[in-house]
């Protein structure tokens, strides 16, 4: 089994953030192919000397390993429209689909083929994603083998061995950047409040999320002994600590985690049929 081509069907946010980091970590462009139905998504990957597509059995025919990476909405449809070209060309299908099951996309493929779903997050846009993987029955160690190849290529990877936790994965990591956007937004809210330019502040926060970031990932420190040093007593950041504790910070953390976790759960019940 040679993997010399992959192709992404949808090439939106996500699959963007990865073709990008791709090409970043050394990936030659021509060798990832795309197509979107929107003419101007695949004009601007044309520009960037990616390989363009004719249509969706075109991109089948062209991909060792193809990518399903449209909205989970349509992905039915998109599977059964390409359905013959996956019989007779058999790419390895990696889907990065949000609450879609590997059994539904092997009956809407009509296929008994090996699959692997892959959870992953934009920061592979700068090789600083987290992926979660899981692989089919029929997976063989070549096909994880690539796959660890692409996703470690854009940053971190780790594989599960129960297909219901990428649920847990798409709360803890899939759509996990957009929780510390938000936190980073408040913050920047209140810096500038507090006197600093937009352009410090999105230094000054961003700099300290990449390192406390660093020391959970170079360290072996515990999470909470890492804070726990910052923290003099009765200095500053206590009294900060004291505050998030007192509006129940677990609490709100864990309420979106889980609406997160329950939305997936929902879109796989209301979806994979
Ligand atoms: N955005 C994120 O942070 C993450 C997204 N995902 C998953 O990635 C998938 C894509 O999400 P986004 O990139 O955010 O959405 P998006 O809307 O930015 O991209 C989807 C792309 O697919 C194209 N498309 C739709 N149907 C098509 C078809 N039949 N043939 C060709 N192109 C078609 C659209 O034109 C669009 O460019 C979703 O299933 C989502 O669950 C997974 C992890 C993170
Ligand atoms: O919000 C979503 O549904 C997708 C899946 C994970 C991140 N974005």
């Amino acid at each position: 089994m040679s993997m010399n081509t992959i192709g992404f069907l949808g090439a939106g946010n996500m699959a963007g953030a990865i073709i990008k980091g791709l090409i970043a970590s050394g990936f030659e462009a021509k060798s990832i192919w795309v197509f979107d139905r929107n003419q101007d998504k695949r004009d601007g990957w044309a520009a960037l000397g990616l390989s363009i597509a004719k249509n969706a059995d075109d991109l089948v025919i062209h991909s060792d390993a193809l990518v399903l990476s449209v909205k989970p909405q349509g992905l039915k449809e998109t599977c059964e429209s390409i359905a013959s070209a996956v019989a007779d060309h058999k790419p390895l299908i990696l889907s990065v689909v949000a609450a879609i099951p590997a059994q539904s996309i092997a009956q809407w493929l009509s296929a008994s083929l090996p699959i692997i779903r892959v959870m992953p997050n934009t920061p592979s846009l700068v090789q600083a994603g987290a992926s979660g993987l899981f692989a089919n029955n029929l997976c063989l160690p070549e096909h994880k083998a690539f796959a660890e190849t692409v996703f470690r290529a854009v940053g971190r990877i780790s594989w599960v061995e129960d297909e219901q936790l990428i649920h847990s994965v798409t709360a803890a990591a899939g759509s996990a950047p957009a929780y510390f956007f938000r936190f980073a937004e408040a913050m920047s809210k209140t810096a500038l409040e507090q006197g600093l330019t937009e352009q410090q502040a999105r230094t000054l926060i961003g700099q300290t999320m990449l390192g406390a970031a660093k020391m959970i990932l170079e360290t072996n420190e515990d999470i909470g002994q890492m804070r726990k040093n910052v923290c003099s007593p009765n200095g500053t950041t206590e009294r900060a600590i004291f505050s998030f504790n007192d509006d129940q910070i677990d609490t709100v953390v864990n309420n979106a985690m889980k609406a997160c976790f329950d939305r997936s759960v929902e879109l796989t019940d209301l979806l994979s049929q």
